[in-house]
């Protein structure tokens, strides 16, 4: 008989070791999944809210589901690569994939109803790399923080009895958070152009910009309309597609124009609150000029596949401190798996 190496003291030292690799697997594989702490915000809880706030859309994005895709190119000026060692940024020209949209989970909403309005670009790099960006045309974020941004949807959510938005549950979210504010108030005054041609785009969230020697430069950016403001009047409120129809009525005639402004954070600014803007005075740089012309139907369109991810970025642009970009990646990647998955059983695919 063979004697077997081990005291019985031992053998279940380490057998305990054994069955510890999976219970581990297991436990991290729970916390991940955010089973162990029901109260953390997952890109589950994220997503469902939205969907709750725009409906059961099924192939649609849950946020930002009305749009049509856009394509042109990126010329630059050579002047923002003393900031950023991107190769998009060197003098030269990059094709670029866009999509206008409307904020809202509701592919049907009118235009005319929705005041956020959005422009997403994925610039392709001559290397292969791309550059992913989705702006929205207000100033500055409603919030800063991912708890912030889904206690904000759900004050919103309608109240089943009304089908309306509960305003006391909305005033008690402005209460617990007065930084919306300033929003509410910008909100209050603004009157929507008739074309997403007028419109600025900005990028909201602050990014890195790394230069050539390595050091990082805290960054903003904008892309900026050659197209002259005119603000919304009776034609557009009496037609729910009018955004769509005006940009394929222009683009017919010509490509448009926007500056892609770059604004360069002082010493001290802070990038991890989307919801304040920089002082006014610091320091902007003209990139070049982005310029669209051509539009499709999304579906069919080439930026349907593309999930405008904002970290999904090229060697010379890194994110910042701001929290919102780890929750919108997450959310983003988690809205592009189900929307194309069910686009696949809706055209019978596999
Ligand atoms: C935690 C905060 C946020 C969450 C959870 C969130 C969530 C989402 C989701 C799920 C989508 C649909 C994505 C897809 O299916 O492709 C979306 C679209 C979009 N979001 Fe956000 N978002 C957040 C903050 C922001 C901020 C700060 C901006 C700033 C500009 C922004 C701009 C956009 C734009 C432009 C789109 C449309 C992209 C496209 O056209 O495909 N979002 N958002």
């Amino acid at each position: 008989m063979t004697q077997t190496p081990f005291t019985p003291r031992q053998l279940i030292t380490r057998l305990a070791v054994i069955a510890l690799v999976p219970l581990l697997f297991i436990v991290l594989f729970l916390w991940g999944g955010g089973w162990l702490s029901p109260q953390r915000l997952t890109s589950d809880k994220l997503v469902g809210v939205l969907q709750q706030a725009g409906g059961e859309h099924p192939g649609f994005r849950r946020n930002h589901a009305k749009g049509i895709c856009v394509i042109g190119r990126f010329i630059s000026n050579g002047n923002a690569s003393a900031l950023s060692r991107a190769s998009v940024f060197a003098a030269g020209e990059t094709p670029v994939i866009g999509r206008f949209a409307i904020a809202g989970g509701n592919p049907s909403a009118p235009d005319y109803a929705v005041p956020v309005r959005s422009l997403a670009l994925a610039f392709q790099l001559a290397n292969g790399e791309q550059w992913r960006t989705g702006m929205n045309a207000m100033p500055f974020f409603p919030v800063s923080t991912v708890e912030q941004f889904y206690e904000l949807q759900v004050a919103s959510l309608p109240d089943p009895a009304t089908g309306k938005p509960n305003p006391e549950k909305f005033k008690a979210f402005v209460q617990k958070n007065p930084e919306i504010m300033p929003f509410l108030a910008w909100a209050k005054q603004n009157v929507p152009s008739s074309s997403w041609a007028s419109d600025r785009f900005n990028s909201l969230n602050a990014f890195r910009f790394i230069d050539k020697s390595g050091a990082a430069h805290l960054v903003r950016w904008s892309v900026v309309p050659h197209t002259a403001y005119q603000p919304i009047g009776a034609a557009q409120k009496n037609d729910n597609d009018f955004l769509q129809k005006d940009i394929q009525q222009r683009l017919a005639q010509g490509p448009l124009q926007w500056d892609l402004l770059i604004t360069v954070a002082a010493k001290g600014d802070d990038g991890s609150h989307a919801s304040q803007v920089w002082p006014a005075d610091r320091q902007t740089i003209n990139a070049g000029t982005l310029e669209l012309s051509q539009a499709t139907a999304q579906q069919q369109g080439p930026c349907n596949d593309i999930n405008y991810d904002p970290l999904i970025l090229p060697d010379g642009i890194a994110a910042s401190d701001d929290p919102l970009l780890n929750a919108r990646s997450a959310a983003y990647a988690k809205s592009y798996n189900a929307r194309t998955r069910e686009q696949a059983a809706q055209t019978g695919a596999h």
